[in-house]
């Protein structure tokens, strides 16, 4: 019998190109460098390293500023309690959305010029996303908020910093309509975009009659997003809590945040299902939506949401946040490519997804039966074993060739097909490709499915990749639109 927690997950690792995932900020040499901060810095009782009282706001918020400055070159501030952001954390997100953008799953826009848009729904006075994106990437921005202390710092930290103020444009989603079929006109002045309501909408934004169910007021993307704009990405750090009670403060940091910041009706929940009803109405202007959730029920919740508006991808992770965790959820509605080049796949040995909200009567042993076949339908030689909840596959030379060499492999019917584009670097491999795939069981509806190369210095790791990729998008089809259908 199956334990219901067999074996946890492997702990989520700080992005591997996050500036500080070698070296953390080193605030010894920091408080040299940067009087203002030293004050701040004093030798921890228990490790004898430099540290900060993470409790008092003026040190968190100091250490934010000389990080911004002296790692980006970017100049930042905000007011005494406005939501102080932490730079390695809020970094993680803006690397991800990179490795979503790169890997190509969902072609680029072709409007694009190869210059990445980003749109950062509740951008705050701290306006972190922008500065980070801008500063590192070169990514440009529409960063929208709804309070007057959001928008004004907001922009002043994009005027303090001439070198990216091209790229970053702030918007007050307040100007904006709440319904899609009312198509606002658009105004710029002050580098700032603003919808002039017209009107026959005064009324509506005066008064606004949320519809049932729904967290309607103020707007998010509908109506904030003009006519013909398109974007690779949306994020967004959103109001977790439904009261300023529930979000209480967290002893060990003072990271500020207002109830404007950190509260909205419903939450997290309505607020991200807000984004997700308005991602279906624009569902061509955005590559991929994506948001950070900060609880497992409601990452489950959502899921199933997306899978019920007829997404064609949906991407999950979680993030290193200190004690606190949190995740990243993708979407989007384009069809992904066609072409999966090989070599754009990044090569790992272990992979790993979650099956989240299965119905009950799909538990570890129709996952792996249908792990097992979807490897045989590619010619591949599998060997199940019912006990241990794993199946060892192996893919001769010649079959992995025909996989590299024609692309004819659209496994189960799905989106992904590993066509080389005859370069160089898609020889055919002289080692046989051999992995395991493992299934174990979370809680009751959610399992993990993890894959392992069996020889680590394959080079095949890219294959395995792709397949891997595949079998995630072909057993949520299965068994996800099953539980849904329900
Ligand atoms: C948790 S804060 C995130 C701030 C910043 N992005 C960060 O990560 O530190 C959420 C932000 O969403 C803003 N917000 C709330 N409702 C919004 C809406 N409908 N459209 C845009 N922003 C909104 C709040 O004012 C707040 O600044």
């Amino acid at each position: 019998m199956l334990s219901k927690k067999r074996r946890r997950a492997e702990p989520p690792a700080i992005h591997p190109r996050n500036r500080y995932s070698e070296k953390p900020p080193n605030f010894g040499l920091l408080a040299s460098l940067y009087p203002s901060f030293r004050p701040f810095v004093f030798s921890s009782s228990r490790s004898g390293r430099p540290t900060i009282d993470w409790t008092d706001f003026n040190a968190t918020r100091e250490l934010t500023r000389v990080l911004l400055l002296h790692d980006y070159g970017v100049h930042w501030w905000i007011p005494d309690g406005q939501l102080c952001p932490t730079v390695p954390n809020r970094s993680n997100y803006i690397h991800w959305i990179e490795d979503l953008l790169s890997s190509e799953l969902i072609p680029a826009r072709n409007d694009s010029d190869g210059k990445v848009r980003g749109f950062d729904i509740g951008t705050g006075a701290n306006c972190i996303y922008p500065l980070l994106g801008a500063s590192l990437l070169g990514w440009s921005f529409v960063g929208s908020d709804v309070t007057d202390v959001a928008l004004e710092w907001a922009r002043k930290n994009v005027e303090s910093n001439p070198h990216l103020s091209e790229l970053i444009e702030i918007r007050n989603a307040n100007h904006a309509l709440c319904s899609s079929d009312k198509k606002p006109t658009s105004e710029k002045f002050d580098g700032v975009v603003a919808v002039e309501p017209t009107a026959a909408v005064e009324e509506e934004l005066l008064h606004p009659k949320p519809k049932e169910g729904h967290f309607c007021e103020p707007p998010i993307l509908v109506g904030v997003v003009k006519n013909g704009e398109n974007f690779d990405f949306c994020m967004c750090n959103p109001p977790f809590f439904e009261s300023i009670e529930e979000a209480g403060l967290n002893p060990k940091t003072s990271c500020g945040g207002t109830a404007e910041e950190m509260v909205c009706p419903g939450g997290e929940r309505a607020f991200i299902t807000h984004i997700i009803e308005d991602s279906v109405s624009l569902k061509h202007s955005f590559r991929w939506f994506t948001s950070m959730v900060g609880r497992k029920a409601n990452l489950k919740f959502l899921v199933s949401k997306l899978h019920k508006v007829g997404v064609s991808i949906v991407k999950t992770t979680e993030f290193v946040q200190g004690h606190t965790a949190r995740w990243g959820l993708a979407w989007s509605f384009l069809p992904p490519s066609k072409k999966f080049i090989v070599a754009n796949i990044p090569t790992k040995n272990h992979l790993s997804f979650m099956l989240e909200g299965l119905q009950r009567q799909f538990g570890a042993f129709q996952i792996l039966k249908s792990v097992e076949s979807f490897f045989q339908s590619i010619g591949a030689f599998c060997k199940s074993d019912f006990t241990s909840f794993c199946v060892n596959i192996m893919l001769s030379n010649e079959r992995t060739a025909i996989i590299l060499k024609d692309g004819s492999d659209n496994v189960g019917g799905s989106v992904a097909s590993l066509t080389s584009n005859g370069s160089s670097n898609l020889q055919c491999p002289s080692n046989e490709l051999s992995f395991r795939v493992s299934v174990f069981e979370q809680i009751p509806g959610t399992l993990l499915v993890k894959g392992s190369m069996l020889h680590k210095e394959s080079p095949l790791s890219g294959v395995f990749s792709s397949l891997f990729w595949q079998l995630e998008e072909a057993l949520k089809r299965e068994f996800l639109s099953k539980s849904h259908a329900h």
